[in-house]
């Protein structure tokens, strides 16, 4: 594959930008939003992620030659002007965005992109294929991190992953969200993400018998060794066979790290599997556990008093198994009208559908109190914040009863600049900041918002001119568009 991204873009993107630019309308200022309208597992909130993706997509986002060449052959006819100007392009615009390990949440703006339509259009599917990937696998990881506590856990889905990219990309989002390592050597290499490895069932085979297997893999890495003990009968010939390799290391004055369990009852086999290295005084050896986990095996595993202490998981992580997307989307919130920046709504017959109109900021409203976030507000970028007397009014239009005053409050300004004009403003933290602050974030919101299921739902208010603003032009667009009985 290709190394430059340009086009990787839908063809809608190129011919609107073709048809602005034929129209002389391309030079038109735009404001767009990205964030999805419904958080994925059921979960209450998700893991903002995709963002380095995203500032090194826009710093390489060139046209080569072998692009143009190939735009010039398509039915649409591109004129030579159009790909002459496609030649020199280059983003001129500003990003707004999330930090990478936020606790993010539905209908908030998560990335904010300004500038000319003609750029600000291009650059929407492949922001939205970052963030909306990312965003879902770290999301996901976060549910098996909360139900992991205290133990390890291994990313290990590189051969499940829908393609290279979601696997490597994917094992930074669980990192992220609190993995300990990946399987994925080039995820390794490119972030610096501790790897670890075991090894398989085919290692066992290759020998004539399980023992010398396992003998000679612990002599090679006597220190690291985790033996695989299911290849054949777990409880009769792994389990001891692994106790004679550890009790050949000590005598070496060597010590093996752990045996691993791939099938049967998780539960049960390690239960039994722990008696029998305690009582072969093998204590210290640990039990790592895989094979098809997600956050509710894992739960269920611990509630049945499973000794596991690592647990590997890749398919059901690496393809978000129980949804497959996140349905992040991009929205046009302003534009220029003569010269000026006017909001701008899309009109839905679905409400949750209905745009909320202009260039907004959303603010984190935590309790200088207890420390911890009460709501999420969003304003325009004029109105001030805190409000004047200090005084913030949240409410819900939809649930007018829903109304709460507070104040003794720091409001946290979440979008930060990543581009302006152009240009990167923002220095990409290193990825161990990026799980640290991940981190910070969770110690900012009560338990009730974070639990697995049926989580409190977190209070994301619109300020009064933002609402007001929605209903006038939803009023608007009625008044043009909705005909009374009897008129023509
Ligand atoms: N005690 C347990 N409670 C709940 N789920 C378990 C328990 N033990 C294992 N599991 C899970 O049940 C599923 C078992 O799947 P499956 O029947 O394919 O595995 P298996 O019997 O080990 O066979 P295979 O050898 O093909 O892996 C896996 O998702 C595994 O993580
Ligand atoms: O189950 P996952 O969460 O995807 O974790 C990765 C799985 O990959 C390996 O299995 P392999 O591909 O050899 O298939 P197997 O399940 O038949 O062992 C490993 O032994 C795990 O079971
Ligand atoms: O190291 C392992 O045990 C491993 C790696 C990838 C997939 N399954 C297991």
């Amino acid at each position: 594959m290709k190394a430059g991204l340009a086009l990787h873009t839908d063809k809608y993107q190129i011919n609107m930008m073709y048809a602005h630019w034929m129209n002389g309308s391309h030079q038109t200022k735009a404001v767009f939003e990205a964030y999805f309208r419904k958080l994925p597992f059921g979960n209450g909130y998700a893991v903002f992620a995709g963002l380095e993706r995203i500032v090194n997509y826009i710093n390489d986002l060139r046209f080569s030659e072998e692009d143009i060449a190939y735009l010039a052959k398509q039915e649409e006819a591109y004129d030579a002007a159009f790909l002459e100007e496609l030649r020199t392009f280059t983003f001129q615009g500003s990003i707004h965005a999330m930090k990478e390990g936020a606790l993010v949440f539905a209908n908030e703006p998560l990335i904010r992109v300004e500038g000319r339509i003609f750029e600000t259009q291009l650059v929407e599917t492949a922001i939205l294929n970052f963030m909306n990937f990312q965003t879902l696998i770290a999301t996901k990881a976060s549910r098996i991190r909360q139900v992991a506590s205290n133990d390890i856990l291994l990313e290990f889905g590189t051969r499940r992953a829908q393609e290279a990219d979601a696997a490597v990309w994917g094992a930074r989002a669980a990192y992220i969200s609190g993995f300990h390592a990946t399987s994925n050597m080039l995820a390794g290499e490119q972030f610096g993400i501790p790897t670890k490895g075991t090894h398989a069932h085919s290692w066992v085979q290759t020998f004539r018998n399980e023992q010398e297997a396992f003998d000679i893999f612990a002599k090679v890495m006597p220190d690291q060794v985790t033996l695989l003990v299911d290849t054949y009968d777990t409880l009769a010939s792994g389990v001891p066979n692994a106790i004679r390799t550890a009790k050949n290391l000590e005598a070496q004055g060597k010590k093996m790290n752990a045996i691993r369990l791939d099938s049967g009852d998780l539960a049960y086999l390690s239960i039994q599997a722990r008696k029998m290295l305690d009582e072969a005084g093998l204590s210290y050896v640990k039990i790592v556990a895989s094979n098809d986990l997600d956050e509710n095996t894992i739960l269920d595993l611990k509630a049945q008093g499973a000794k596991i202490d690592t647990w590997g998981v890749g398919t059901q992580l690496i393809t978000a198994a129980d949804q497959p997307a996140l349905g992040g989307v991009y929205k046009l919130v302003e534009r220029q009208v003569d010269g000026e920046m006017k909001p701008t709504i899309k009109i839905s017959a679905n409400p949750e559908k209905v745009s909320t109109p202009g260039k907004k900021e959303v603010y984190r409203i935590i309790s200088k109190g207890s420390g911890k976030a009460i709501a999420d507000y969003i304003c325009f970028p004029e109105e001030s914040m805190p409000p004047e007397g200090g005084k913030l009014k949240l409410f819900n239009p939809l649930h007018p009863y829903m109304r709460k005053n507070v104040r003794d409050f720091d409001a946290i300004k979440m979008l930060t600049p990543i581009f302006v004009d152009g240009k990167q403003v923002y220095d990409l933290p290193e990825l161990q900041d990026i799980r640290e602050y991940h981190n910070e974030q969770l110690g900012q919101f009560w338990p009730e918002y974070l639990r697995k299921l049926n989580p409190e739902i977190y209070r994301i208010n619109l300020s009064e001119q933002v609402w007001d603003m929605k209903q006038r032009l939803v009023a608007e667009y009625m008044e043009e568009h909705v005909q009374e009985p009897g008129e023509d």
